[in-house]
């Protein structure tokens, strides 16, 4: 079975690494493209020789020669272009975040789940081969008993005013929500559910949003996740780390996949770099669901858990300020 994809939204990620996933991947076709704007929508169509182009998500949700759409627009158009591609029988993989709120995830996964088509979420850095090796050390002891998982991540782009990932109506927060919630997923992969979520989101002087966000977790398995994110720093590292009682393992860079593993036996570092194309273990995943029947391996209800945690955040940190 081949899964014929229609791409909604056509902008930064589509262009840079969703279209050549779905081209490349052995059970997907990509039939169709949408974006409200012609003329780059032609021109996104012919760069990827995309048969099918339409400037409305209501035609392409009604095309029958698609069964999966990809959305790829900003987060505040997530819940009702996914509720309306459930309902017209497609399955969804929708951009991260998730949605805007958990209301709006809920929304979505019961819309799918009533229409019996699959949700995933495209939290694409559960794939990463160094993060399963994190995984793996943490599940077979060489780090002792787990305690922490600490990151730290920021975007050095100093976004202007009109960008839709610093105003909070259309993006739903700022660093936090955009890059934040990819480690706030991975924390969810490596240690669990979150019981307790404490936070400090730093305003921007410029934007409607956060442009600095701390969050420290406590999960039900006892450990602790602390996260910070930025917008706008010149130099903040992309750093994960796993702290145990006998070991610790540090990513210096996530996106690059070295990992550093401190035990008693000594030091030693493993390389484990991710695909070239970040999105394509993601699509692969996603389109085995579909003709497998399986959940995908990022799911709705996953993609929930995060917007939960980021929902307690922005609560905690504006009720939580002396006056
Ligand atoms: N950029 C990146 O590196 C990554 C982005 N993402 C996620 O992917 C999603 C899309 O991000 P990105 O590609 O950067 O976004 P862009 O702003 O580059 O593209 C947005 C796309 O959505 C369309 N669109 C539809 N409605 C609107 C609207 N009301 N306002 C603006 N655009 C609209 C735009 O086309 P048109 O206006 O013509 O309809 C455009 O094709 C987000 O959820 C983001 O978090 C995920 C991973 C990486
Ligand atoms: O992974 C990512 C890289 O940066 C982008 C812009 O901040 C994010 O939206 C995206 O999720």
């Amino acid at each position: 079975m081949t899964i014929r994809w229609g791409l909604l939204g056509c902008g930064d990620i589509a262009s840079k690494r969703v279209a050549d996933a779905i081209i490349a991947d052995e059970r997907s076709e990509l039939v169709a493209a949408c974006r409200r704007t012609e003329h780059l929508l032609q021109d996104f169509a012919d760069r990827f020789n995309i048969p099918t182009r339409l400037t409305s998500a209501e035609q392409l949700f009604a095309r029958e020669d698609l069964d999966a759409i990809y959305i790829a627009t900003p987060v505040f158009r997530h819940c009702a272009q996914t509720i309306a591609a459930a309902e017209a029988g497609k399955h969804v993989l929708v951009e991260k975040p998730m949605a805007y709120s958990t209301a709006e995830c809920q929304r979505m996964i019961t819309a799918c789940s009533t229409a019996k088509v699959t949700l995933g979420v495209a939290y694409y850095r559960r794939f990463y081969p160094v993060v399963l090796r994190l995984a793996e050390l943490i599940a077979d002891g060489s780090l002792g008993r787990p305690l922490s998982i600490l990151a730290t991540t920021g975007n050095p782009k100093r976004f202007p005013t009109e960008d839709w990932r610093v105003v909070k109506a259309l993006g739903g927060g700022g660093p936090l929500m955009d890059i934040g919630s990819h480690r706030l997923d991975l924390f969810l992969q490596l240690f669990g559910r979150p019981r307790h979520v404490q936070a400090a989101c730093a305003p921007s002087p410029e934007h409607d949003t956060e442009d600095m966000a701390s969050l420290l977790i406590e999960f039900e398995n006892g450990c602790h996740g602390v996260l910070q994110c930025y917008f706008g720093t010149l130099d903040t590292p992309d750093r994960l780390e796993v702290i145990g009682t006998d070991g610790r393992a540090t990513t210096e860079d996530l996106n690059a996949g070295d990992l550093t593993i401190i035990t008693a036996d000594g030091r030693r570092t493993e390389s484990h770099p991710p695909h070239a194309n970040l999105h394509a273990p993601l699509i692969s995943d996603f389109s085995d669901a579909i003709v497998s029947g399986r959940p995908p391996i990022v799911t709705g209800e996953l993609g929930m858990a995060t917007n939960e945690m980021m929902a307690i955040a922005y609560r905690e940190s504006s009720g939580n300020r002396r006056q």
